[in-house]
């Protein structure tokens, strides 16, 4: 016989609550849909031309929004992942995507940023050199390169931004947005695309200096000009220094700082959103 006794005290309280959770998910899901219509819209019309869909400065701007009127038990980094499966998804919809990744080392920690920000749908090859995965994504065989963020002292060799095709390519993403632990090695995404601003962005400025030239003066050009730099890095080769300044704002080519600056090489790698904060620990 079925056994027709009342649910217990604890169980009916768990059925009704998952039922409040059903009707959720239902709601979430006829949004999700409605999203995505709304996107292949914008597909449809072609307005974004046939480059690359993905628009990094559009996305921060969206998460950045989401962040500032979050509240209660979920962590910011759990809204950041799942924003990033939408995006991905939204931007899988307008066509094809997929990353050429260099990684100095297996261990090194760029993949994994590369994988947690597309998302473990996205195609992501790995290249054994930064300029195998510049020519992967110019051969068209993927969307974006992810190579890793420029350290300060690296051999000359390893400075794949001082031959970077600017301003063909530019960079447009640092991974990760959200501050991650002090360790996290930092990659750069490049595009064949211009960047998008999301209204807190730094830009990557190159300068060409004289060789043996002194860091404090070229620190000091670039604030004389009315740049606020946030790091300098220095390539040194036996004929220039190449100086890489991340800069406060979005730059554009117009800029007239520009034109104040000592040097006749300055060269507009990009821009990215300025990184937001994680969870307090
Ligand atoms: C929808 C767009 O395309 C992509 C998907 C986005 C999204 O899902 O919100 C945002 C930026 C793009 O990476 C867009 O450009 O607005």
């Amino acid at each position: 016989m079925p056994d027709s006794s009342p649910p217990a005290p604890a169980e009916a309280e768990i059925a009704a609550l998952r039922a409040e959770i059903d009707a959720l998910d239902d709601a979430m899901h006829d949004l999700l849909m409605r999203r995505a219509a709304v996107v292949a819209r914008m597909a449809g019309s072609r307005a974004k031309g046939n480059t690359t869909p993905l628009r990094a400065g559009r996305e921060a701007a969206v998460l950045r929004r989401l962040l500032a009127r979050h509240a209660g038990p979920l962590a910011r980094a759990r809204i950041v992942r799942i924003w990033r499966e939408i995006f991905m998804a939204n931007t899988a919809i307008q066509g094809g995507f997929s990353a050429a990744v260099f990684a100095p080392g297996p261990q090194s920690g760029h993949t994994r940023l590369a994988r947690e920000h597309f998302g473990p749908l996205t195609p992501i090859r790995v290249h054994p050199t930064p300029a195998r995965a510049l020519a992967a994504m110019t051969g068209g065989e993927a969307s974006v390169a992810v190579l890793p963020a420029p350290v300060d002292g690296e051999p000359a060799e390893d400075a794949w931004w001082a031959r970077l095709d600017a301003p063909r390519l530019q960079v447009v993403a640092r991974l990760p947005f959200l501050a991650g632990p002090a360790a996290d090695p930092g990659a750069l995404v490049v595009a064949p695309v211009a960047p998008d601003p999301c209204g807190e962005d730094r830009s990557l400025l190159m300068v060409e200096a004289e060789a043996g030239a002194q860091r404090s003066r070229i620190a000091q050009a670039l604030a004389g000009a009315g740049f606020a730099a946030t790091s300098l890095i220095l390539s040194r080769a036996p004929a220039a220094t190449l100086a890489l300044a991340e800069v406060e704002g979005f730059l554009r080519a117009e800029d007239p700082r520009l034109a104040s600056l000592p040097w006749a090489r300055r060269i507009i790698l990009g821009a990215y959103a300025a990184p937001v904060p994680g969870d307090a620990p």
